[in-house]
Protein backbone atom coordinates (compact mmCIF):
# COMPACT_ATOMS: atom_id res chain seq x y z
CA UNK A 1 0.00 0.00 0.00
CA UNK A 2 1.78 3.66 -0.85
CA UNK A 3 2.57 5.94 1.81
CA UNK A 4 3.58 3.21 4.49
CA UNK A 5 6.15 1.34 5.46
CA UNK A 6 5.66 -2.07 6.46
CA UNK A 7 7.94 -3.91 8.77
CA UNK A 8 7.93 -6.82 10.15
CA UNK A 9 10.95 -9.04 11.13
CA UNK A 10 12.05 -11.65 13.64
CA UNK A 11 15.47 -12.82 14.66
CA UNK A 12 17.69 -13.64 17.23
CA UNK A 13 21.16 -13.59 19.04
CA UNK A 14 22.96 -15.92 20.60
CA UNK A 15 23.12 -14.44 23.50
CA UNK A 16 19.20 -14.68 24.17
CA UNK A 17 18.11 -11.40 22.57
CA UNK A 18 15.14 -11.98 20.14
CA UNK A 19 13.43 -9.47 17.83
CA UNK A 20 9.86 -9.65 16.62
CA UNK A 21 7.67 -6.72 16.01
CA UNK A 22 4.93 -5.41 13.07
CA UNK A 23 5.28 -1.96 12.10
CA UNK A 24 3.07 0.59 10.25
CA UNK A 25 4.74 3.80 9.65
CA UNK A 26 4.09 6.59 7.74
CA UNK A 27 6.01 7.03 4.60
CA UNK A 28 7.10 10.75 5.25
CA UNK A 29 7.81 12.76 7.91
CA UNK A 30 10.20 11.42 10.78
CA UNK A 31 9.88 8.42 13.27
CA UNK A 32 12.01 8.00 16.23
CA UNK A 33 12.89 4.61 17.08
CA UNK A 34 12.65 5.04 21.09
CA UNK A 35 13.98 2.75 23.89
CA UNK A 36 16.41 2.07 26.60
CA UNK A 37 19.97 0.80 25.76
CA UNK A 38 19.22 -3.15 23.85
CA UNK A 39 15.76 -2.44 23.26
CA UNK A 40 16.48 -3.41 19.62
CA UNK A 41 16.31 0.02 17.87
CA UNK A 42 19.72 -0.63 15.94
CA UNK A 43 19.11 -4.17 15.06
CA UNK A 44 15.27 -2.97 14.08
CA UNK A 45 17.06 -0.52 11.74
CA UNK A 46 19.90 -2.82 10.28
CA UNK A 47 17.20 -5.11 9.54
CA UNK A 48 15.81 -2.19 7.39
CA UNK A 49 18.59 -1.69 5.72
CA UNK A 50 19.16 -5.29 5.25
CA UNK A 51 21.98 -5.20 6.76
CA UNK A 52 20.79 -8.03 9.13
CA UNK A 53 19.32 -10.83 7.02
CA UNK A 54 16.28 -11.45 9.74
CA UNK A 55 13.04 -13.25 8.47
CA UNK A 56 10.45 -10.93 7.69
CA UNK A 57 8.78 -8.31 5.29
CA UNK A 58 9.56 -5.05 3.89
CA UNK A 59 7.94 -2.62 1.99
CA UNK A 60 8.61 0.75 1.07
CA UNK A 61 5.51 2.93 -0.11
CA UNK A 62 4.27 0.22 -1.71
CA UNK A 63 7.60 -1.58 -3.21
CA UNK A 64 8.88 -4.89 -1.93
CA UNK A 65 12.41 -4.74 -0.37
CA UNK A 66 12.16 -8.30 1.01
CA UNK A 67 9.65 -11.03 1.53
CA UNK A 68 9.27 -14.37 1.57
CA UNK A 69 10.91 -14.45 -1.75
CA UNK A 70 13.07 -12.13 -2.42
CA UNK A 71 15.61 -9.95 0.00
CA UNK A 72 17.01 -6.83 -2.13
CA UNK A 73 20.72 -6.79 -0.39
CA UNK A 74 21.85 -3.58 1.31
CA UNK A 75 23.18 -1.97 -1.84
CA UNK A 76 20.20 -2.49 -3.71
CA UNK A 77 17.93 -0.76 -1.30
CA UNK A 78 17.44 2.67 -1.86
CA UNK A 79 18.34 4.30 1.71
CA UNK A 80 21.12 6.30 3.43
CA UNK A 81 22.17 5.36 6.92
CA UNK A 82 24.13 7.67 9.07
CA UNK A 83 25.40 6.66 12.33
CA UNK A 84 26.38 8.13 15.33
CA UNK A 85 30.09 9.13 14.47
CA UNK A 86 30.83 10.93 10.67
CA UNK A 87 33.08 8.28 8.67
CA UNK A 88 34.50 10.92 6.26
CA UNK A 89 37.51 10.83 4.05
CA UNK A 90 39.79 12.25 5.99
CA UNK A 91 42.17 13.53 3.20
CA UNK A 92 39.22 14.93 1.18
CA UNK A 93 37.36 18.20 1.43
CA UNK A 94 33.93 18.76 2.96
CA UNK A 95 33.36 19.46 -1.28
CA UNK A 96 34.93 15.91 -1.87
CA UNK A 97 33.31 14.08 0.40
CA UNK A 98 29.88 15.25 -0.84
CA UNK A 99 30.65 14.73 -4.23
CA UNK A 100 31.78 11.04 -3.47
CA UNK A 101 28.01 10.53 -1.73
CA UNK A 102 26.74 11.50 -5.10
CA UNK A 103 29.00 10.10 -7.08
CA UNK A 104 27.03 6.52 -8.07
CA UNK A 105 23.52 8.45 -8.94
CA UNK A 106 23.03 8.73 -12.71
CA UNK A 107 22.15 12.61 -12.84
CA UNK A 108 18.35 11.86 -13.87
CA UNK A 109 17.82 9.61 -11.05
CA UNK A 110 19.09 12.77 -9.16
CA UNK A 111 16.28 13.92 -6.72
CA UNK A 112 18.72 16.32 -3.98
CA UNK A 113 21.21 18.40 -5.83
CA UNK A 114 24.51 19.53 -4.38
CA UNK A 115 23.75 23.32 -3.33
CA UNK A 116 20.63 21.86 -2.05
CA UNK A 117 21.89 19.79 0.28
CA UNK A 118 24.49 21.73 1.36
CA UNK A 119 22.07 24.74 1.82
CA UNK A 120 19.99 22.44 3.90
CA UNK A 121 22.75 21.66 6.27
CA UNK A 122 24.43 24.88 6.43
CA UNK A 123 28.00 24.21 4.63
CA UNK A 124 28.14 26.43 2.06
CA UNK A 125 31.26 28.12 4.24
CA UNK A 126 32.53 24.67 4.71
CA UNK A 127 33.10 23.25 1.59
CA UNK A 128 37.05 23.86 1.28
CA UNK A 129 37.75 22.68 4.94
CA UNK A 130 38.84 18.96 5.93
CA UNK A 131 37.16 17.38 8.28
CA UNK A 132 39.96 17.46 10.74
CA UNK A 133 39.21 21.65 10.65
CA UNK A 134 35.61 20.80 11.64
CA UNK A 135 33.85 20.09 14.62
CA UNK A 136 32.07 17.27 15.68
CA UNK A 137 28.58 18.98 14.98
CA UNK A 138 29.61 19.89 11.62
CA UNK A 139 31.32 16.57 10.58
CA UNK A 140 27.73 15.11 11.51
CA UNK A 141 25.75 17.86 8.76
CA UNK A 142 28.11 17.15 6.31
CA UNK A 143 27.90 13.16 6.93
CA UNK A 144 23.59 13.87 6.47
CA UNK A 145 24.77 15.61 3.40
CA UNK A 146 26.70 13.13 1.79
CA UNK A 147 23.58 10.86 2.87
CA UNK A 148 21.07 13.06 1.08
CA UNK A 149 23.24 12.78 -1.81
CA UNK A 150 22.87 9.34 -2.95
CA UNK A 151 19.13 10.28 -2.94
CA UNK A 152 17.79 7.87 -1.13
CA UNK A 153 13.93 6.74 -0.17
CA UNK A 154 14.64 6.43 2.64
CA UNK A 155 16.84 7.90 5.60
CA UNK A 156 18.15 6.51 8.40
CA UNK A 157 19.90 7.73 11.54
CA UNK A 158 21.50 5.96 14.31
CA UNK A 159 21.52 7.97 16.99
CA UNK A 160 23.28 10.83 14.91
CA UNK A 161 23.80 13.19 17.77
CA UNK A 162 25.08 11.24 20.34
CA UNK A 163 28.56 11.61 20.05
CA UNK A 164 27.88 15.10 19.96
CA UNK A 165 28.43 17.25 23.28
CA UNK A 166 25.49 19.42 24.76
CA UNK A 167 26.44 23.02 22.40
CA UNK A 168 26.73 20.97 19.21
CA UNK A 169 23.41 19.19 19.69
CA UNK A 170 21.66 22.43 20.42
CA UNK A 171 23.53 23.53 16.80
CA UNK A 172 22.59 20.80 14.61
CA UNK A 173 18.94 20.33 15.45
CA UNK A 174 17.51 23.61 13.85
CA UNK A 175 19.19 21.71 10.57
CA UNK A 176 18.10 18.79 11.16
CA UNK A 177 14.16 20.19 11.94
CA UNK A 178 14.37 22.04 8.65
CA UNK A 179 15.69 18.63 6.80
CA UNK A 180 12.17 17.02 8.77
CA UNK A 181 9.99 19.59 7.31
CA UNK A 182 11.78 20.12 3.65
CA UNK A 183 12.65 16.20 2.71
CA UNK A 184 9.97 13.89 0.72
CA UNK A 185 11.21 11.08 2.42
CA UNK A 186 10.87 9.56 5.11
CA UNK A 187 13.35 9.46 8.48
CA UNK A 188 14.13 6.84 10.78
CA UNK A 189 15.50 8.06 13.68
CA UNK A 190 17.21 6.37 16.61
CA UNK A 191 17.49 8.05 19.84
CA UNK A 192 16.76 7.57 23.66
CA UNK A 193 16.81 11.36 23.80
CA UNK A 194 13.08 12.07 25.10
CA UNK A 195 14.38 15.51 24.34
CA UNK A 196 15.21 14.79 20.77
CA UNK A 197 11.88 12.82 20.14
CA UNK A 198 9.96 15.81 21.54
CA UNK A 199 11.68 18.48 19.20
CA UNK A 200 12.07 16.09 16.03
CA UNK A 201 9.80 13.49 15.71
CA UNK A 202 6.13 13.50 14.08
CA UNK A 203 5.48 9.54 14.77
CA UNK A 204 6.72 7.37 17.53
CA UNK A 205 7.49 3.90 18.49
CA UNK A 206 8.55 2.80 21.59
CA UNK A 207 10.75 -0.72 21.70
CA UNK A 208 11.55 -3.06 24.69
CA UNK A 209 13.34 -6.33 25.09
CA UNK A 210 12.45 -6.66 21.16
CA UNK A 211 8.76 -5.85 20.97
CA UNK A 212 7.11 -2.57 19.90
CA UNK A 213 5.25 -1.30 22.95
CA UNK A 214 3.63 1.67 21.48
CA UNK A 215 3.51 2.91 17.89
CA UNK A 216 2.06 6.50 17.24
CA UNK A 217 1.78 9.90 16.64
CA UNK A 218 3.84 11.96 18.81
CA UNK A 219 1.28 13.89 20.93
CA UNK A 220 -0.74 10.77 21.64
CA UNK A 221 2.33 8.49 22.04
CA UNK A 222 4.09 11.28 24.93
CA UNK A 223 0.44 11.32 26.75
CA UNK A 224 0.55 7.51 27.20
CA UNK A 225 0.71 6.70 30.75
CA UNK A 226 1.75 3.10 30.33
CA UNK A 227 4.81 4.02 28.57
CA UNK A 228 8.93 3.60 30.05
CA UNK A 229 9.24 7.34 27.94
CA UNK A 230 8.09 9.73 30.90
CA UNK A 231 8.10 9.18 34.67
CA UNK A 232 10.76 11.93 35.14
CA UNK A 233 11.10 15.55 35.79
CA UNK A 234 10.62 16.20 32.33
CA UNK A 235 7.42 14.01 31.63
CA UNK A 236 5.35 15.93 29.36
CA UNK A 237 3.68 16.47 26.03
CA UNK A 238 4.83 17.73 22.63
CA UNK A 239 2.75 19.18 20.07
CA UNK A 240 2.28 20.85 17.26
CA UNK A 241 0.40 24.48 17.23
CA UNK A 242 0.05 27.34 14.88
CA UNK A 243 0.55 31.14 16.11
CA UNK A 244 -3.20 32.53 15.67
CA UNK A 245 -2.49 35.99 17.42
CA UNK A 246 -0.08 38.26 19.16
CA UNK A 247 -0.23 40.93 22.06
CA UNK A 248 2.78 43.42 21.12
CA UNK A 249 2.19 45.08 24.32
CA UNK A 250 2.99 42.61 26.52
CA UNK A 251 5.08 40.47 23.93
CA UNK A 252 2.80 37.33 24.33
CA UNK A 253 1.34 35.19 21.12
CA UNK A 254 -1.34 32.84 20.83
CA UNK A 255 -0.93 29.37 19.96
CA UNK A 256 -4.11 26.70 18.88
CA UNK A 257 -4.07 23.28 18.70
CA UNK A 258 -7.06 20.71 18.63
CA UNK A 259 -9.12 21.61 21.48
CA UNK A 260 -7.44 24.62 22.42
CA UNK A 261 -4.81 27.70 22.51
CA UNK A 262 -2.02 29.05 24.87
CA UNK A 263 -0.77 32.16 25.75
CA UNK A 264 3.00 31.78 25.67
CA UNK A 265 6.16 34.20 24.91
CA UNK A 266 6.26 35.95 21.71
CA UNK A 267 9.43 34.43 19.78
CA UNK A 268 8.68 36.69 16.63
CA UNK A 269 6.98 33.73 14.41
CA UNK A 270 4.57 35.14 11.77
CA UNK A 271 1.07 34.37 12.50
CA UNK A 272 -0.21 31.29 10.61
CA UNK A 273 3.25 30.10 11.62
CA UNK A 274 3.65 26.28 12.86
CA UNK A 275 5.61 26.01 15.82
CA UNK A 276 6.48 22.92 17.94
CA UNK A 277 5.58 23.07 21.80
CA UNK A 278 5.74 21.20 25.17
CA UNK A 279 4.04 21.36 27.92
CA UNK A 280 5.75 19.56 31.09
CA UNK A 281 3.90 17.19 33.69
CA UNK A 282 5.26 19.47 36.74
CA UNK A 283 3.54 23.15 35.10
CA UNK A 284 0.16 21.18 35.19
CA UNK A 285 -2.27 21.50 37.77
CA UNK A 286 -5.64 20.52 38.44
CA UNK A 287 -8.60 22.35 39.89
CA UNK A 288 -12.56 21.91 40.06
CA UNK A 289 -13.19 25.75 39.99
CA UNK A 290 -11.68 28.45 37.57
CA UNK A 291 -9.51 30.08 39.39
CA UNK A 292 -8.95 33.65 37.73
CA UNK A 293 -7.75 35.47 40.62
CA UNK A 294 -4.34 34.19 40.04
CA UNK A 295 -1.22 34.92 38.03
CA UNK A 296 -1.79 32.11 35.76
CA UNK A 297 -2.31 32.87 32.17
CA UNK A 298 -3.51 29.77 30.69
CA UNK A 299 -6.98 27.82 32.00
CA UNK A 300 -8.38 25.71 29.99
CA UNK A 301 -11.42 23.49 30.59
CA UNK A 302 -10.34 19.74 30.70
CA UNK A 303 -11.76 16.37 31.23
CA UNK A 304 -9.85 13.56 33.01
CA UNK A 305 -8.99 9.74 31.18
CA UNK A 306 -6.42 8.30 33.63
CA UNK A 307 -3.92 8.38 36.33
CA UNK A 308 -0.84 6.28 37.71
CA UNK A 309 1.35 5.97 40.20
CA UNK A 310 5.12 7.48 40.20
CA UNK A 311 8.00 6.06 41.68
CA UNK A 312 7.33 8.00 44.76
CA UNK A 313 4.18 7.36 46.91
CA UNK A 314 3.54 11.53 47.18
CA UNK A 315 3.26 11.43 43.22
CA UNK A 316 0.86 10.32 40.38
CA UNK A 317 0.63 11.49 36.79
CA UNK A 318 -2.76 12.56 35.69
CA UNK A 319 -4.13 12.75 31.80
CA UNK A 320 -6.98 15.15 30.79
CA UNK A 321 -8.32 15.47 27.30
CA UNK A 322 -9.16 19.01 26.82
CA UNK A 323 -12.88 19.90 26.32
CA UNK A 324 -15.26 19.34 29.08
CA UNK A 325 -17.98 16.75 28.94
CA UNK A 326 -21.33 17.94 27.24
CA UNK A 327 -23.91 20.19 29.27
CA UNK A 328 -26.32 18.06 31.38
CA UNK A 329 -24.09 15.28 30.47
CA UNK A 330 -23.93 12.79 33.94
CA UNK A 331 -20.07 12.97 34.54
CA UNK A 332 -18.47 11.45 37.20
CA UNK A 333 -18.27 8.17 34.75
CA UNK A 334 -15.71 6.30 33.85
CA UNK A 335 -14.09 6.73 30.49
CA UNK A 336 -15.69 4.35 28.28
CA UNK A 337 -15.13 4.57 24.29
CA UNK A 338 -18.97 4.35 23.47
CA UNK A 339 -20.07 7.43 26.23
CA UNK A 340 -20.86 10.45 23.78
CA UNK A 341 -19.79 12.17 27.07
CA UNK A 342 -16.27 11.32 26.33
CA UNK A 343 -16.38 10.99 22.49
CA UNK A 344 -16.37 14.19 22.13
CA UNK A 345 -13.48 15.42 23.52
CA UNK A 346 -11.73 12.48 21.54
CA UNK A 347 -9.28 13.82 19.02
CA UNK A 348 -8.61 16.94 21.06
CA UNK A 349 -5.12 17.28 22.62
CA UNK A 350 -4.21 15.49 25.85
CA UNK A 351 -2.09 16.69 28.74
CA UNK A 352 -0.40 15.29 31.83
CA UNK A 353 -0.39 16.70 35.19
CA UNK A 354 2.06 15.84 38.07
CA UNK A 355 0.36 16.52 41.43
CA UNK A 356 0.47 15.17 44.83
CA UNK A 357 -1.58 11.55 45.40
CA UNK A 358 -3.44 13.91 48.53
CA UNK A 359 -4.45 16.49 46.01
CA UNK A 360 -5.84 13.74 43.71
CA UNK A 361 -7.78 12.15 46.37
CA UNK A 362 -9.35 15.17 47.76
CA UNK A 363 -10.25 16.61 44.22
CA UNK A 364 -11.47 13.09 43.58
CA UNK A 365 -10.06 12.64 39.89
CA UNK A 366 -11.74 9.96 38.71
CA UNK A 367 -11.85 9.53 34.68
CA UNK A 368 -14.69 11.62 32.99
CA UNK A 369 -14.26 14.33 35.50
CA UNK A 370 -14.19 17.85 34.80
CA UNK A 371 -11.60 19.69 35.71
CA UNK A 372 -9.58 23.02 34.71
CA UNK A 373 -6.10 22.97 33.83
CA UNK A 374 -4.12 25.46 34.86
CA UNK A 375 -0.86 25.75 33.03
CA UNK A 376 2.06 27.60 34.35
CA UNK A 377 4.51 27.51 31.72
CA UNK A 378 4.42 26.12 27.95
CA UNK A 379 7.49 26.94 25.87
CA UNK A 380 8.02 26.58 21.96
CA UNK A 381 10.86 23.98 21.67
CA UNK A 382 13.95 26.11 19.64
N1 LIG B 1 25.54 -9.29 16.33
C1 LIG B 1 25.03 -9.51 17.54
N2 LIG B 1 25.29 -10.65 18.19
C2 LIG B 1 24.76 -10.92 19.42
N3 LIG B 1 23.98 -10.06 20.09
C3 LIG B 1 23.71 -8.88 19.49
C4 LIG B 1 24.22 -8.56 18.20
N4 LIG B 1 23.77 -7.32 17.86
C5 LIG B 1 23.02 -6.90 18.90
N5 LIG B 1 22.97 -7.84 19.87
C6 LIG B 1 22.21 -7.73 21.14
O1 LIG B 1 20.87 -7.44 20.81
C7 LIG B 1 20.32 -6.57 21.75
C8 LIG B 1 19.72 -5.34 21.03
O2 LIG B 1 20.77 -4.58 20.49
P1 LIG B 1 20.53 -3.21 19.72
O3 LIG B 1 21.87 -2.67 19.35
O4 LIG B 1 19.54 -3.42 18.67
O5 LIG B 1 19.88 -2.32 20.88
P2 LIG B 1 19.66 -0.74 20.94
O6 LIG B 1 18.29 -0.54 21.42
O7 LIG B 1 20.03 -0.13 19.64
O8 LIG B 1 20.71 -0.35 22.08
P3 LIG B 1 21.62 0.98 22.26
O9 LIG B 1 20.68 2.09 22.58
O10 LIG B 1 22.49 0.61 23.41
O11 LIG B 1 22.37 1.19 20.97
C9 LIG B 1 21.40 -6.22 22.73
O12 LIG B 1 21.24 -7.03 23.87
C10 LIG B 1 22.67 -6.58 21.98
O13 LIG B 1 23.67 -6.98 22.90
Amino acid sequence: MSGIIEARFRTGFKGGFSLDIDLRLPAAGLTALFGHSGSGKTTTLRCIAGLNRAEGTLRVDGETWQDKKRFLPVHRRPLAYVFQEASLFPHLSVRKNLEYGARRIPDQDRRIQFGQAAEWLGLSALLDRRPANLSGGERQRVAVARALLTSPRLLLMDEPLSALDHKSKREILPYLEHLRDALSIPILYVTHSPDEVARLADHLVVLDKGRVLANGHLTETLARLDLPIGQDEDTGIALEAKVVERDARWHLMRVAFPGGSLWIRDHGQAIGQKVRMRVLARDVSLALERQDASSILNILPATVTGSVPTDHPAVVLTQVRLGHPLPGSNTGIPANQNDRTIKHIDGTTPLISRLTARSSEALALSPGKPVWAHIKSAAVLE
